[in-house]
């Protein structure tokens, strides 16, 4: 089974190019650019591919604030567009979204069907992508995951090591907690649901993070203790680290029937580390 992947060299894009390998047809921003949706909906309406996986997205929280409309083009006309092509040829679509479309209320990890109430433009903009999807009426599936960290491209876990290299000591909140997500993992995951979408599996929105749920000054301090760097992690609140779009405090994501319904569990972070500190993509 072959799978047409939007996105190349992000996070996502590059673990389901390594696993995936000739059954991934990956393109990059050249060859589609999310800012034209009908272009890519195009695209997917011409794609010999059997399933097509969204794995590129507008990601720059805070540059979100400042171009929600921009965004909303990317992460929720594109996607729109390019599920209601697939609509039309029947083809399983995937949709990665993200635990920031809840407002992080309380402290229980969130459901899929609860209610979303995003608290910021990226958070809006991707809630209006998965609306997109569903309402194209075709085989889909919806895929919210939380904090993804690769060893390679620009997430929390490069940021760390490589601010670690000059700093002795880092502040880092303590209050914001989630399942950090490997990249790898969550490429098994997505084709792993291309699949039994393709066999005929219901359509859904699911979730998938890793376990166990910390805060990223918890998962700084894991961070250097794997790579050796010394770096001194002090826990600090929210407030201390103003930044332009405000972030959920609880992002843990309940995983439960995406384990119950395709026998995906939530991988093991901790044990992922090392590979991702050496550069992997932890799968
Ligand atoms: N990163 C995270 O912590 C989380 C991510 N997600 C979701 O997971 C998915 C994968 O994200 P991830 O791999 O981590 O993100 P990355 O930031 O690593 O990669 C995003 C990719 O999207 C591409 N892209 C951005 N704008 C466009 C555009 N206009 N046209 C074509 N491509 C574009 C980028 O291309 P280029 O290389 O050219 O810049 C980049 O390759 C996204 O849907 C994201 O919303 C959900 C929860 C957490
Ligand atoms: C670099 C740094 C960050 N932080 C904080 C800021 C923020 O609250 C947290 C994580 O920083 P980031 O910039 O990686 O966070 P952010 O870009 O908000 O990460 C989010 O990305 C999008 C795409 C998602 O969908 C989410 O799941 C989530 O992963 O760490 C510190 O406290 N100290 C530091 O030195």
């Amino acid at each position: 089974m072959k799978s047409l992947v939007l996105g190349h060299d992000g996070q996502l894009a590059t673990a389901l190019r390594r696993l995936g390998g000739d059954t991934v047809i990956a393109l990059d921003r050249g060859a589609a650019d999310l800012s034209d949706p009908e272009a890519c909906a195009a695209l997917v309406r011409d794609t010999r591919a059997d399933a097509v996986i969204n794995a590129a997205a507008w990601t720059d929280v805070d540059g979100a604030e400042a171009d929600e409309a921009a965004a909303r083009v990317v992460n929720a006309e594109a996607p729109a567009a390019m599920a209601r092509a697939a609509a039309e040829r029947d083809l399983p679509f995937l949709q990665v979204s993200t635990e920031y479309v809840f407002d992080g209320s309380g402290t229980a990890p969130w459901r899929p069907d609860d209610t979303p109430a995003p608290l910021n433009a990226y958070g809006r903009t991707k809630l209006a992508g998965e609306e997109g999807v569903r309402a194209a009426g075709g085989r889909h599936g919806i895929l919210r995951t939380s904090w993804v960290i690769s060893g390679t491209g620009r997430n929390f876990l490069t940021t760390m090591l490589h601010m670690g290299a000059t700093h002795a000591g880092l502040r880092v909140v303590d209050d914001q907690v989630g399942g950090p997500t490997p990249a790898g993992g969550l490429a098994t995951a997505l084709l792993t649901l291309a699949r039994a979408l393709a066999d005929g599996h219901d359509s859904g929105t699911w979730h998938y993070a890793g376990t166990p749920d910390v805060s990223w000054a918890q998962l700084a301090h894991a961070i250097f203790g794997v790579s050796g760097q010394g770096v001194r992690v002090q826990p600090i609140p929210t407030e201390e680290q103003p930044r332009p779009a405000p972030r959920p405090l609880n992002s843990r994501l309940d995983c439960g029937t995406l384990e119950r319904d395709l026998g995906i569990a939530r991988p093991d972070w901790q044990a992922a580390l090392p590979d991702l500190v050496r550069g992997g993509d932890g799968a």
